[in-house]
């Protein structure tokens, strides 16, 4: 293992957004809680049963945006048509429904802009120095506002996010094809990329892409989870990583 914590063939890291790099996750969990509970008091009346955590964590974290909308409304056996990207937020459709919780989304980080996590900011840096490639790869499309929003956008040399997916045609998360894309623009192979991610979906899309290594970040104590889901390390915080083999060598003498 390396003093990044990383086994030594590693020569790229990718990196999740909303958890990982930055506190947006609780940000994202808040409007889909918004946006489902709305639609299902209205299609349930007042009995309706919530979106909870175990919902987000299932069926929507990590997956792109109308993805999270089909996936959670089918564990609920209900079935809206798709609609179109440019649907508006009242719409009853996948992509209406979308474009509500996007609306909630931007409104709420408008208001209580953008946190980094500062011990992956760290991380990241130790990462770059030792000359290791980066990538962030997120399913979301506002993944360039956010990084700008916390100046971050120039530590990573590639980016695959749901608007380059979208453009490439990418399936997202948890497929491993974005995780894949991003080694292949860094011109690294699987194996030799770690991949650092707090979401279901993309421990399930580490996996999926045997990827070298697989982080499981957890920021909301559910370590086992992340390990069934494939994780190879669960860490509360990449900080943790920095430095480990280092701390246990002997002081250098003379
Ligand atoms: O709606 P956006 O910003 O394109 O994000 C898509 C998804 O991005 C993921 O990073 C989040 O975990 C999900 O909650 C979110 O739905």
């Amino acid at each position: 293992m390396t003093d990044l914590g990383l086994p030594e063939n590693i020569l790229a890291c990718l990196f999740d957004l909303d958890g990982v790099i930055t506190r947006t996750a609780v940000v994202h969990a808040a409007a889909w809680k918004e946006t489902f509970d709305a639609f299902l008091r209205e299609r349930d009346g007042a009995g309706f049963r919530p979106f909870d955590t175990d919902d987000y964590a299932e069926y929507v974290d990590g997956r792109p945006r109308a993805d999270g909308v089909r996936t959670f409304l089918a564990s609920r056996a209900v079935e809206l048509p798709e609609g179109e990207p440019g649907d508006p937020p009242d719409a009853p459709t996948v992509h209406g429904l979308g474009n509500r919780k996007n609306e909630l989304l931007l409104e709420r980080i408008r208001a209580g802009g953008v946190d980094a996590y500062e011990g992956t900011l760290r991380y990241i840096e130790a990462v770059r120095t030792r000359r290791l490639r980066t990538a962030v790869v997120s399913a979301s499309a506002n993944c360039l506002d956010v990084l700008r929003a916390i100046g971050a956008e120039h530590l990573f040399d590639v980016r695959v996010d749901g608007v380059v997916a979208a453009e490439r045609g990418l399936p997202g998360k948890p497929r491993p094809d974005t995780f894949l894309a991003a080694a292949r623009d860094l011109g690294v192979p699987p194996g030799r990329a770690a991949v650092f991610e707090d979401a279901l979906a993309g421990m399930d899309a580490g996996r999926a892409g045997h990827f070298g290594y697989v982080v499981g970040v957890d920021r909301v104590g559910r370590p086992q989870a992340l390990y069934a889901h494939g994780a190879d390390r669960v860490v509360t915080d990449l900080e943790e990583l920095l430095g480990e083999p280092g701390e246990r060598r002997p002081p250098r003498t003379g």
